[in-house]
C-alpha cells in the first residue's frame, strides 16, 4: 500500500507526473492536489487502467485532506522561470507556497516521505527542514530536494557528444545544489568512464550547469522544463517506492541534510561542502529514506574542487535565505 499525494498536480510538471505516477504499479492511491483545475485533471488520469484510486482535491480548504494518511509527498507547486529570471527570482512566491505545503503535511502525515521540485530547490529544502522542525517531526531521511534531473541531462548531454554512450545507464555524479553554478557535474567518476578534454569537460560542465536556462528560452515565456521534469521526479519517485518497499538499496542524486549521514557526509565537506547543511549527493536509500551518503571514494579533478568551492559559497547564501525565512532571525534566538 503506497499513497502518493502530488502538491501542484495541475500544473506544466504536476500533470505528466501524476500520469507517470499513475502508471507505476506500487501506487495504490493517488492524491492530486492543486488551486486549480485539479478535478479535470483527476477525472482524466482516473481512467488509467492501473490499479490506483485516484482523488482529486481543490483549493486550500481540501489540503489537510489531501495529504493525510499518505506516504510520500510530491511538490511541483509554485511559479516557473520566464526569459532572464533565475531560479532565485522565485523565491518570492514560492517560499511561502511550500511552507504552507509542507506545514500541512507535518501535521497530517508527518512520517510522510517529502520530495520537493518547487525552485529555489537550493532554499525551498532549507525552508521545508525549519518547519518540520518546529512542527517537531524533521527527520532528515525523509526530505529531499529533487535533483535528477541534473544527472539525467549530464548523461544525455555526455551522449550527444560520445553517440556510442548508453544515455540510459552511463552515470555522472553531480554534487552540490539545483542552480547555476552550484550544480556540479564530477565528469571525471562518470560510469563507465568518458575520456574527455579539458575543452569538452570546461563546455560539458557549463551545459549541464544552466541546461534549465535552454528550456526556459526554447519555451520562450511560456514556462520552464516540465517533461524531463516530470520523468526525472517519476524516477525519482519510484526508487523511493521501490526501496521502501523490497529494501534493496537504491542510489539516487537528492539536495538533502548532510547530517542525515554525518559519516558518509565527511567526504564531501572534505571535498568543499565545509559546514553547508544542505548539499546534493549521491543517497542510497531504504525503508527509512537516506540510509548512508554513498561516498565517490575517487579523487576528483582539480577544476571539479574549484566548481564545487564556487557553488559551496552561493549555496551558503541560499541556505541561509531559506532558513531566515521560515525562522526569522529573532526567532533563532
Ligand atoms: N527541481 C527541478 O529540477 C525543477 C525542474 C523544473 C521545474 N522546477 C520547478 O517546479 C515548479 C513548477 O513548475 P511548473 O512548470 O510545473 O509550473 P506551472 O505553473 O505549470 O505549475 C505549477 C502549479 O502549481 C500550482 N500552485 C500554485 N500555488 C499552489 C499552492 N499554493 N498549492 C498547490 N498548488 C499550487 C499552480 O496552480 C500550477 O498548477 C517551478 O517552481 C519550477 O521552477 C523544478
Ligand atoms: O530551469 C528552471 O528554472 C527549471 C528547473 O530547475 C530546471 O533545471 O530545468
Amino acid at each position: 500500500m503506497v499513497s502518493v499525494a502530488i502538491l501542484g498536480a495541475a500544473g506544466g510538471i504536476g500533470q505528466p507526473l501524476s500520469l507517470l505516477m499513475k502508471l507505476n504499479t506500487n501506487v495504490t492511491r493517488l492524491h492530486l492536489y492543486d488551486i486549480v483545475n485539479v478535478p479535470g485533471v483527476a477525472a482524466d488520469i482516473s481512467h488509467v487502467a492501473t490499479n490506483s484510486e485516484v482523488k482529486s482535491f481543490l483549493g486550500p480548504s481540501k489540503l489537510p485532506d489531501a495529504v493525510t494518511d499518505i506516504d510520500l509527498a510530491i511538490i511541483p507547486a509554485g511559479v516557473p522561470r520566464k526569459p532572464g529570471m533565475t531560479r532565485d527570482d522565485l523565491f518570492k512566491i514560492n517560499a511561502g507556497i511550500v511552507k504552507g505545503l509542507v506545514e500541512a503535511i507535518a501535521e497530517n502525515s508527518p512520517r510522510a516521505f517529502i520530495c520537493i521540485i518547487s525552485n529555489p530547490v537550493n532554499s525551498t529544502v532549507p525552508i521545508a527542514a525549519e518547519v518540520l522542525a518546529k512542527k517537531g517531526c524533521y527527520d532528515p531521511r525523509r526530505l529531499f530536494g529533487v535533483t535528477t534531473l541534473d544527472v539525467v541531462r549530464a548523461s544525455r548531454f555526455v551522449k550527444d557528444i560520445r553517440p556510442k554512450v548508453d544515455a540510459a545507464t552511463l552515470r555522472v555524479p553531480v554534487v552540490g545544489g539545483h542552480s547555476g553554478t552550484t550544480i556540479v557535474p564530477l565528469l571525471s567518476l562518470a560510469s563507465p568512464p568518458v575520456e574527455l578534454s579539458e575543452k569538452e569537460v570546461e563546455e560539458l560542465t557549463n551545459r549541464i550547469q544552466f541546461g534549465g536556462d535552454e528550456v526556459v528560452k526554447a519555451k520562450d515565456g511560456a514556462g520552464s522544463a516540465t517533461l524531463s521534469m516530470a520523468y526525472a521526479g517519476a524516477r525519482f519517485a519510484d526508487s523511493l517506492i521501490r526501496a521502501q518497499q523490497s529494501g534493496v538499496a537504491v542510489v539516487e542524486p537528492a539536495f538533502v541534510a548532510l547530517d542525515a549521514d554525518p559519516e558518509g557526509a565527511a567526504e564531501y565537506r572534505n571535498l568543499g561542502a565545509g559546514s553547508l547543511r544542505f548539499f546534493a549527493v549521491p543517497v542510497e536509500l531504504g525503508p527509512s529514506g537516506i540510509k548512508r551518503i554513498v561516498p565517490l571514494n575517487a579523487t576528483i579533478s582539480t577544476y571539479e574542487r574549484k566548481a564545487i568551492a564556487v557553488a559551496a559559497d552561493a549555496l551558503a547564501i541560499n541556505i541561509d535565505t531559506g532558513v531566515a525565512f521560515a525562522t526569522p532571525p529573532a526567532a533563532q534566538e
